[in-house]
């Protein structure tokens, strides 16, 4: 199957073969929905996830200053609003929770894969296409997507682990998955070949990253 039958998205994560698969289904996803993944994992996690969400939103706003229209800047907007606040209020109370100490929340030693992840999203945005930034933000969202969908009839207690995975797969973020997905099969189509090419790689990228980011936390 080509791009033009599967869509430019499809064809990057049917590519991503195994990787996709693992960061869907990862342990650490089956474990925070089980509510077995060790409150000391979890914070760990939050502290270095938390680390690169300015980086985030600094990426998703070079897309809207390179968007092409008012409709994708709303959208992307929207998001941008999301993160900016529900998902920042959910980690602050989290920390209370989980007792993170106020260093680590602000200025936390940086693992190698966040790092990664940083420089990463930093170059798509300052160096990146529109089309680039989407296919760098997409697999990152589309994961969250569907390991939290795979996750969420499951409700656990505590809230840090249940409000992450409903952060994950309400209505508004479902709607934004799909809205990217099918922005970025439309870049796609208008990009020359090399930008298709530094798109893919993109994707490919952000997929292994995905993966190395949970196996810090629950290895496999
Ligand atoms: C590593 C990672 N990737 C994606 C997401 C979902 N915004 C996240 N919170 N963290």
């Amino acid at each position: 199957m080509n791009d033009a039958e599967a869509g430019f998205a499809e064809t990057c994560r049917q590519k991503a073969g195994d990787d996709w698969d693992v960061a869907c289904g990862h342990p650490f996803t089956v474990a925070l929905g089980d509510s077995t993944l060790p409150t000391a994992a979890m914070a760990d996690y939050l502290v270095q996830d938390y680390a690169f969400v300015g980086t985030l939103v600094s990426m998703v706003g070079f897309a809207v200053g390179k968007a092409p229209n008012i409709g994708a800047q709303a959208r992307l907007s929207a998001f941008l609003a999301a993160v900016t606040s529900d998902e920042n209020t959910y980690f602050q109370r989290s920390f209370d929770a989980l007792q993170v100490p106020a260093a680590d929340r602000s200025r936390p030693a940086l693992r190698e894969v966040t790092k990664q992840l940083i420089a990463a999203m930093e170059e798509a945005g300052r160096q990146g296409s529109y089309g680039e930034i989407l296919a760098t933000l997409l697999p990152a969202e589309w994961i969250y997507l569907t390991w939290a969908e795979a996750q969420a009839a499951k409700a656990p207690e505590a809230f840090y682990f249940r409000e992450w995975i409903d952060l994950h797969v309400n209505g508004n973020f479902r709607a934004f998955v799909l809205w990217l997905k099918a922005e970025t099969d439309e870049a796609a189509k208008t990009a020359s070949a090399d930008e298709r090419q530094a798109m893919a790689a993109r994707f490919a990228r952000m997929v292994q990253l995905e993966v190395d980011f949970f196996d810090m936390f629950q290895p496999r």
